[in-house]
């Protein structure tokens, strides 16, 4: 395939790869897609077209062992005399459309759009009108996206109405290459057609290639094509070059293709194999095998002359300024969360709710002045008003964090912001929203009981309880892969952190704690739930009198005591005060933040070793993938495996 534009002086760019390779899944293949070229690659269910795909993004899962070359080339120069350069492939280079579409659901399609171009610092309002008309998104500009999950009371876009939506954010930036994931998944013929035609548009109008993976596409969307790869079971390559040639190379080989029918369903039939008749099944392998080994020998040749080697400048994108970074995640991480009204108004409700209940299971022996009778109930109050703050907090954090996951793996690798920007702009936008029903919660508290404890010290400490628990759910879904490991791993270390935090008024003290091994005595230091009880504690018995109650009380020695302070004696916290507990806390949550920033830090998705970012453009030198990733620990590819049906 050519690599120059034949009637522009402006640079254009094609995708060369050599070789490419990904364990048994995808077996080797070579070719350069030239400029305003698409690529479709077509194959059964299984056949690696989104491996393929994965691998010239440079996002291959870390399972999958790789090789070969993956390049960008770019020609530029007088029209006269233009010259091939070669440059490393980067993650922020690509627009890359993957199967699912993932959004903040709150927003609407106009502010997801916004949000993107902020990221982009650059002039896109042209390029998001056009897109926005060109892919039908006009009529759905002010709906909230929503959620397509089953029962969801919000929603929001149809499928394929978000599948458009994620080609218009994709195609925003100006990317060097373009590969989209099934992009007609979910789309009727028209729409679909309408699609592709995009980003071929989009790849011709900026001298790109584009690569498409298509499951059965229609004659129409085939037509669009440039160029096809044709994959078999087990990831072999049957063809790779001009759509229009693909007829009469199978032709060739004896398979002869209606001239009237869908190309596309011929090439498709060509891989398939019927697994229910054994002697048609045979049939299917022994045509395969053919196809196979037809393309072998050309592939062989293909590879005999590698492409030489070439120098190049590469000019980033500029990135915002870390300022506006922050301010963008935050507005959209506080418009997220205000508006989901449903989850807002349950957590007001359970706020009310609780503190009533509350009030009355413990609020008798509270009324009037202080006893040692009531000592049990306060102690208990308080512990199980910090466990309910605490966990409010957490299951919604981490739920948040699972949805958002998906999104921000997907700017990140864009190179938009760091984990730690996100990370600062999450906890500007959510935390004063958690913390006010921590303030509605306190105050209900102290409105419904007789709690001795001070409303702005309860106030504040279930406030930062919350704040440190927040930032708690933030390590833990940094950590988890997914939203639901996040969801499965919060919830037992909460419990660990309840049971090793919850002081017992009746077996409470002091040197218990050096009786347990090494590991619980760490957890107890870093249960946040511990030092909020405590603290609370401390502000509610401190220099408190206790009158004479006429019952017995049931706490056993706890029964005997006439003051506030040998409460906190016999509760192990005798040199303990509201203050050190609450700066212990701010201890945890800045520990927390610490782990939770270098987790993400840790995980930063493929786009870190991207240089794109500081302004100005800058120089690279000319590296292909396998030399990017020489320091990988990488294990030769095994021998080729039989076919995977
Ligand atoms: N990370 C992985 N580890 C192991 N096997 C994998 C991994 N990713 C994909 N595979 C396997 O590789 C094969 C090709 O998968 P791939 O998703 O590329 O197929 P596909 O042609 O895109 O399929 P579909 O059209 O159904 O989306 C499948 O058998 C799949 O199970």
């Amino acid at each position: 395939t050519s690599t120059s534009s034949p009637s522009s002086s402006l640079p254009s760019f094609s995708l060369r790869w050599t070789s490419l390779r990904v364990s048994n899944i995808l077996h080797p293949s070579s070719y350069t897609l030239g400029p305003g070229h698409m690529l479709g690659i077509l194959g059964p269910s299984g056949s690696g077209k989104s491996t393929l795909l994965t691998a010239l993004a440079g996002i291959l899962p870390s399972n999958l062992e790789y090789s070969g070359d993956v390049i960008m080339l770019k020609t530029s120069g007088p029209k006269d005399n233009r010259t091939d350069t070669s440059q490393n492939l980067k993650v922020d280079d690509i627009a890359y459309l993957s199967q699912s579409d993932d959004f903040f659901n709150m927003l609407t399609v106009r502010e997801t759009l916004g949000i993107e171009s902020a990221f982009l610092n650059s002039e896109v309002e042209m390029r998001q009108e056009m897109l926005v008309n060109s892919l039908s998104l006009n009529t759905v500009l002010d709906r909230p996206i929503g959620s397509r999950s089953l029962g969801s009371s919000s929603p929001g876009l149809s499928g394929g109405e978000r599948r458009r939506l994620s080609c218009a954010l994709e195609m925003l930036s100006s990317p060097l290459l373009i590969l989209s994931d099934e992009p007609t998944t979910g789309l009727d013929s028209s729409q679909a057609h309408k699609v592709v035609k995009k980003l071929k548009e989009v790849a011709v109008s900026n001298r790109i290639p584009s690569v498409v993976t298509l499951h059965a596409p229609r004659g129409s969307v085939y037509n669009v094509l440039t160029d096809v790869l044709l994959l078999a079971p087990g990831g072999e390559p049957v063809y790779i070059g001009p759509a229009k040639e693909a007829c009469a190379y199978f032709n060739k080989l004896g398979f002869k293709c209606r001239k009237d029918g869908n190309v596309a369903e011929f090439l498709i039939d060509l891989v398939s194999v019927d697994v229910e008749e054994e002697e048609i099944m045979k049939k299917d392998l022994e045509r395969i095998d053919i196809l196979t080994e037809a393309f072998r020998k050309r592939e062989a040749l293909a590879t005999q002359n590698p492409p030489p080697p070439t120098k190049t400048i590469r000019t980033p994108w500029p990135r915002l300024p870390v300022h506006r970074r922050i301010g963008v995640l935050i507005k959209r991480s506080f418009k997220q969360n205000v508006r989901d009204s449903t989850v807002n108004g349950l957590r007001l409700g359970a706020c009310c709710l609780l503190s009533f209940i509350f009030s009355n299971i413990f609020g008798e022996n509270m009324a009037g002045k202080p006893n040692a009778k009531s000592v049990a109930d306060r102690t208990a109050l308080l512990s199980y008003a910090v466990i309910n703050m605490s966990m409010m907090a957490l299951m919604k954090t981490l739920d948040l964090f699972g949805r958002e996951k998906p999104v921000v793996t997907r700017e990140r690798m864009k190179n938009h912001y760091g984990g730690t920007e996100y990370l600062v702009a999450k906890m500007i936008a959510e935390v004063p929203m958690d913390c006010s029903f921590s303030v509605a919660f306190a105050y209900l508290l102290k409105k419904f009981t007789n709690l001795n404890i001070s409303l702005g010290r309860l106030t504040s400490t279930l406030a930062v309880t919350t704040v440190v628990t927040d930032l708690l759910g933030f390590a833990v879904g940094s950590i988890a892969p997914d939203g639901d490991t996040a969801l499965a791993a919060g919830t037992p270390i909460m419990i660990i952190y309840m049971v090793l935090g919850i002081i017992n008024p009746a077996g409470a003290s002091g040197d218990s704690e050096s009786k347990l091994p090494l590991l619980l005595r760490m957890l107890k230091q870093a249960s946040p739930i511990r030092w909020a009880i405590e603290s609370l504690c401390c502000g509610e018995f401190r220099g408190m009198k206790l009158a004479r109650c006429a019952g017995r009380p049931s706490m056993g020695a706890l029964g005997l005591v006439k003051t506030g302070d040998q409460v906190l004696e016999a509760l192990g916290l005798g040199e303990k005060d509201w203050i050190h507990g609450i700066k212990t806390l701010g201890i945890v949550g800045l520990v927390e933040f610490g782990v939770a920033s270098f987790a993400q830090f840790v995980t930063q998705p493929a786009s870190r070793a991207g240089n794109r970012g500081k302004g100005s453009p800058t120089k690279t030198t000319t590296t292909s993938i396998s030399q990017l990733n020489e320091n990988e620990t990488r294990q030769p590819i095994k021998a080729t495996p039989k076919l995977n049906l």
